[in-house]
């Protein structure tokens, strides 16, 4: 069952075109991770299918119907990439305020719990740290047992326990059958998070697929190898990272790089050969778009 849909939408403001005819839907269950470059229109997606803005050309709809009804938005809970919290109000107080809005809210411990936050309780949101705050801010999309949430960038400027903290929330909304799309920088929560993953960049979708799919698109291998020389000239090498006397070199035939490299006779030591990390396949999407 789909939830959310964008058919050729596009959205401009001004001159700019923040959208490109994108065409994007989410099924109920699904944990799909929107992955891309400052500026690629991952908010802009994620406000058109919540009902915050209107798209320019196209049509989005949100459980079926139009999201700029209330109707449509009664079971979606949202976490934008800013939010604030009444400074002088405590984190129970927040919560207890927004659960006012639904007819059967989880329970406060229940919620607390599930994010990590039950240490704060009583803490004025106006003294939490910034990761803190951010914490409440997503742990509140989930208070009205949505069937689905919307994250913008949920866990920036988190450390890393606070962000694993979150993503175990979110993973068990997921796992009790909630559906979840969520905007990331981070190429790491994408992959410990989401089954799918939507790469968009300048405004268009340049691929929609498994994370394991998406690094096989670009099909970049890191050859990791240690010389004590100078490398001669090699073919098909597309980028090279130095540690030292270790080198790593990105190319999209890694077979044909090793044999060169016996054919040069490079002294090597400790050969390694190994697909890329989402982040070097990403850079690689959003460079060539073309090739996407
Ligand atoms: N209200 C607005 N007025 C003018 N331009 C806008 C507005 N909102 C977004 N844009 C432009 O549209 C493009 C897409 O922005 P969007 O915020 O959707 O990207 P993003 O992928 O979410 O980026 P980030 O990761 O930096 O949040 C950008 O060029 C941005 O400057």
């Amino acid at each position: 069952m789909i939830l959310a849909r964008a058919l050729d939408v596009s959205r401009r403001y001004g001159d700019k075109i923040a959208l490109d005819r994108v065409s994007f839907e989410v099924r109920a269950g699904e944990l799909v991770g929107l992955l891309g470059p400052n500026g690629a229109g991952k908010s802009t997606l994620v406000n058109l299918l919540t009902g915050i803005r209107r798209p320019s050309d196209g049509r989005v709809e949100l459980f079926g119907g139009d999201p700029r009804r209330p109707g449509s938005r009664r079971q979606l809970g949202v976490t934008p990439q800013e939010t604030g919290l009444p400074a002088s109000l405590r984190v129970g107080e927040v919560v207890d305020f927004v659960s006012a809005h639904y007819d059967n809210p989880l329970p406060k411990t229940e919620l607390l719990d599930r994010f990590g936050l039950t240490g704060l309780v009583r803490r004025q949101t106006g003294g939490l740290s910034g990761g803190e705050k951010r914490r409440v801010a997503v742990a509140l999309a989930f208070v009205g047992r949505p069937r689905m949430v919307f994250l913008d960038e949920p866990t920036t400027g988190l450390d890393v326990q606070a962000r694993r903290l979150l993503w175990d929330g979110i993973r068990s909304f997921s796992a009790e059958g909630g559906t979840v799309v969520l905007t990331s920088h981070y190429l790491e929560e994408i992959e410990a998070l989401a089954r799918r993953v939507v790469v968009i960049g300048g405004g268009r979708v340049l691929a929609d697929d498994t994370v394991d799919a998406v690094r096989g698109l670009v099909a970049v291998r890191r050859v990791s190898l240690t010389v004590r020389g100078p490398l001669p000239e090699l073919t098909g090498v597309t980028g090279v990272e130095r540690e030292g006397d270790r080198l790593h070199l990105l190319t999209g035939d890694a077979d044909r790089l090793v044999r060169d490299l016996v054919t040069y006779d490079v002294g090597f030591e400790d050969l390694e050969v190994r697909p890329t990390s989402l982040e070097e396949a990403f850079l690689a999407l959003t460079r060539e778009p073309a090739a996407a």
